[in-house]
């Protein structure tokens, strides 16, 4: 692969909310001309015209457009739940070759396993760990390699996801610590916020007012850490006064268990992207799955 970022051909096999918001960061934030990306899936016609309509990328339902599509990339990106990766790697059989980089965004799932489905231990293959942020060109991307990966490669991935947010480049076995982190983390940051819209109102404000306030006081603190460089910890105590009203809730939150249940979340996710891997890596070894 010797190629320019301009010249770049990016297939998309899937094409859900993660392709999606890679490709939106590729087109509006990273330079990418929409005719450089092709998308397709399994059978929703509907889905692949609604992203040509929104960033006007390339999109074929037909095999042999598809297999064209994905033998003329330079990067092919699998972006399908794991439930699908065994037969969504399996059909790529033999349309790639070394000079191609897979780009894998799938949780779990282990480059020897996409080397073993694709039956080529050569391919070049970069396993990630986005997060929909990237959507808004604010996402945290884990990045990883094969050990055949180019260093063109690896710096056009790195590029691809620094587009979108920011990228930290592991040793794989950290992916899945990234993806119970930044990966799933973005629901975990909801989850508080649905519950903070739910106090005010419980509180008697209006439902749109809880919202912005809330929306407001999460980008502002994020914005807080982001900027002073200070500590989380450091910020938290600027908020409490002593036997004030913060000091009252935040009592209460560790009461209920509130650090310790949000870093065992951050765990549970980062073992549940290792049984994931693990279950697709037995699986795979199986001819008849
Ligand atoms: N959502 C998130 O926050 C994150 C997700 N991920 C990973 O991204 C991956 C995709 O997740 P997400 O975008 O949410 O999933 P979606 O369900 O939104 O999209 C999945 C896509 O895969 C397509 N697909 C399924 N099987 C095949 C196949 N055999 N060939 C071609 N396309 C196929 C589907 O097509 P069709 O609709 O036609 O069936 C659909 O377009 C997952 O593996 C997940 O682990 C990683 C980081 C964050
Ligand atoms: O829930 C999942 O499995 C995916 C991976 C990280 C975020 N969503």
């Amino acid at each position: 692969m010797s190629t320019t970022w301009s010249s770049l051909n990016i297939a998309f096999v899937g094409a859900g909310s993660m392709a999606e918001a890679i490709i939106r960061g590729l087109v509006q934030a990273g330079g990418v001309h929409p005719e450089q990306i092709f998308v397709t899936n399994r059978s929703n016609a509907e889905r692949l015209q609604e992203l040509e309509q929104a960033y006007g990328v390339r999109h074929s339902l037909q095999d042999a457009e598809k297999e064209q599509a994905v033998r003329d990339a330079d990067v092919v990106v699998i972006a399908f739940k794991p439930k699908d990766a065994i037969e969504g790697i399996r059909a790529l059989q033999g349309q790639l070759t070394e000079r191609q980089l897979l780009v894998s965004v799938i949780a779990g799932l282990s480059i020897d396993t996409i080397t073993g489905l694709l039956g080529n231990p050569a391919i070049p293959v970069a396993r990630t760990m986005p997060n929909t942020s990237s959507t808004i060109g604010l996402g945290a991307t884990g990045l990883s390699f094969s050990a055949t990966a180019s260093q063109e490669q690896r710096s056009i991935a790195e590029q691809m996801f620094r587009s979108t947010g920011i990228v930290s480049i592991v040793e794989e076995p950290l992916l899945d610590s990234i993806t119970g982190l930044s990966g799933s983390g973005p629901a975990y940051i909801y989850y508080m916020m649905e519950a903070m819209i739910e106090g005010g109102v419980q509180g008697g404000l209006d439902r749109d007012e809880a919202r912005r306030l809330t929306v407001q006081t999460v980008l502002g603190a994020a914005r807080m850490v982001e900027t002073t460089g200070e500590e989380p910890a450091d910020l938290r105590r600027k908020v409490t006064s002593p036997n004030g009203t913060t000091q009252a809730a935040l009592d209460l939150l560790a009461s209920r268990g509130f650090p310790e249940a949000v870093a065992q979340a951050v765990l549970r996710s980062s073992s549940r992207a290792g049984e994931i891997g693990a279950a697709l890596s037995q699986s795979a070894a199986s001819p008849n799955k």
